[in-house]
């Protein structure tokens, strides 16, 4: 026979020593249960050893001595609804707890989640409470989704925990800091050693809160919520049963009542509303110093449309004034037809170098055109009339000319035309052209109108302007010679 060594014989002394306490005291380590009641009814029933984690509240801990937290709720239920006592082996630690189990020192855990590894020597009742897990961080620290935003933070969980399992089978990649229990996790993240924490909600808020750990805040879920069961050692599994029945007759107002009793959670907040209030400010400001911005614009182009309509209005009125200006320069006031401004500068002034026989200046006859005794029509009919007269000797001279050709009054009642492509010949039938047709014109008063022409054809490389004089010499020899004719030169 193995020979115990001395710690499994300290142990084993120590825990028939407190089975021993805790008979004669309590019939569970519940509070919520009358001592003469555990010490009458224990003769007949099943008296179970059990374990607990001697700091996990509110799940549970052991206070001066006796099992208290949501656990021991529980446990003093089950005592009601099956024929169990539940006797505490207290121990310092959780991880001590979890070696009398494997030890069967003690035969039961009331409150731990399942996992592979404890599968090897726990068997486990049904699911009977739930909680979810959070990450805790220092508040300075973001908000985190979840585990796949912790990065290279350094993740602190307490060592025995299923979250080890979890992230190390999950997660392997994360880098993790073991710690003793879940306060000792939490003040290390206080402290700076360790940059989030993860952990049962309950337990970490009521840390939190006892401790006034006030830098810290929850910072996101922290893996799959906690599906908490009593874990009975494989020799006492045909207790489960037994123990599933009793946790199926607690009543829903029994598990809120717990969940009430422990649950004193209270959100913390980690909203800095000083700052949140700076910067609603300063985007309202900034938003109303845009509308203010939006509404000088809008108002300012408005301004510059009406500006821009008046400046093209404006533009307009200038363009008619330069295009009438430009007409008056180059015409007649009288009769509308080219002024002798225009002809000097289209003809004579363009042409003082003697002209170069060019498709374009090939064969241009000039025409001198003057009405005959015009001094007596104005003499006798009024000079109103004469000016009527001018009008429509115009009317008629231009009529009669081709479009390219060009008629310009040269002065008086003296007139010019430049046909361009025409020689003397056609120039003489335009000017017989131009008397028949004064002939059967209908002048003012019926007066009677005739003209004298002269016609030259601008010679090779000469000069228009001695084309013009040898013109205006043959309509001198025409006035001479009776006028209402033409002569050529
Ligand atoms: N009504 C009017 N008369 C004008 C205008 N310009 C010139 N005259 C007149 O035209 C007349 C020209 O007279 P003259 O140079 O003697 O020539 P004419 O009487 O036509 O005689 P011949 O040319 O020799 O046949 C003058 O009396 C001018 O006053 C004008 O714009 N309007």
């Amino acid at each position: 026979m193995r020979r115990l060594s001395w710690l499994e014989f300290s142990s084993v002394l120590l825990v028939t020593l407190l089975i021993f306490i805790n008979l004669i005291n309590t019939k569970h380590a519940s509070a919520s249960v009358p001592e003469s009641q555990s010490f009458t009814n224990s003769k007949n029933r099943n008296i179970i050893r059990y374990c607990v984690d001697p700091d996990w509240l509110p799940y549970e801990a052991i206070i001066d001595g006796r099992h208290t937290g949501i656990s021991s709720d529980y446990l003093a239920l089950l005592t009601d609804y099956t024929d169990f006592t539940f006797v505490l082996v207290p121990t310092s630690s959780w991880r001590q707890s979890l070696e009398l189990l494997k030890k069967g020192a003690c035969e039961l855990t009331p409150i731990l989640n399942q996992t592979p590894k404890r599968d090897a020597y726990l068997s486990f009742s049904d699911i009977f409470f739930k909680s979810p897990n959070v990450l805790v961080s220092l508040k300075s620290q973001p908000f985190l989704q979840g585990f796949e935003n912790i990065g290279d933070r350094l993740l602190a969980i307490p060592k025995d925990y299923r979250l080890v399992e979890y992230i190390q089978r999950f997660y392997p990649t994360i880098n993790t800091i073991l710690t003793d229990n879940e306060r000792q996790g939490l003040e290390r993240v206080a402290n700076g050693e360790a940059d989030v924490f993860v952990g049962s909600m309950f337990s970490v808020n009521a840390y939190i809160q006892q401790h006034e750990l006030t830098s810290l805040k929850i910072a996101g879920w922290g893996g799959p919520e906690d599906e908490l069961r009593i874990g009975v050692t494989h020799a006492k599994q045909d207790l489960l049963p037994r123990i599933n029945a009793g946790l199926a007759k607690i009543s829903q107002a029994e598990h809120i009542s717990i969940y009430k009793k422990w649950h004193n959670i209270t959100v913390i907040e980690d909203i800095d509303y000083s700052l949140v209030i700076q910067v609603v400010t300063a985007l309202g400001m900034f938003i109303l110093f845009l509308l203010y911005r939006t509404m000088c614009v809008s108002k300012y182009n408005v301004h510059l449309e009406v500006n821009n309509k008046q400046l093209q209005k404006l533009q307009l009125e200038l363009e008619e004034k330069n295009s009438d200006l430009d007409f008056l320069a180059q015409h007649d006031p009288l009769t509308k037809l080219y002024n002798r401004q225009y002809f000097n500068q289209t003809f004579l002034e363009d042409a003082r170098q003697p002209q170069e026989k060019t498709p374009q200046n090939n064969n241009i006859s000039l025409i001198i055109m003057d009405i005959d005794f015009f001094k007596a029509i104005n003499d006798m009919h009024g000079h109103a009339i004469g000016d009527k007269i001018l009008v429509q000797v115009a009317q008629v001279l231009q009529a009669s000319v081709r479009e390219l050709d060009v008629v310009a009054r040269w002065g008086g009642e003296e007139f010019v035309v430049v046909c361009q492509h025409v020689q003397l010949h056609d120039a003489a039938e335009l000017c017989q052209r131009i008397t028949d047709e004064l002939t059967y014109f209908h002048f003012y008063n019926n007066i009677n109108v005739t003209c004298s022409f002269g016609i030259a054809l601008l010679g090779d490389n000469e000069p228009i302007q001695a084309c013009f004089e040898r013109a205006d010499a043959a309509l001198f020899k025409a006035k001479q010679s009776g006028r209402n004719q033409y002569c050529s030169a």
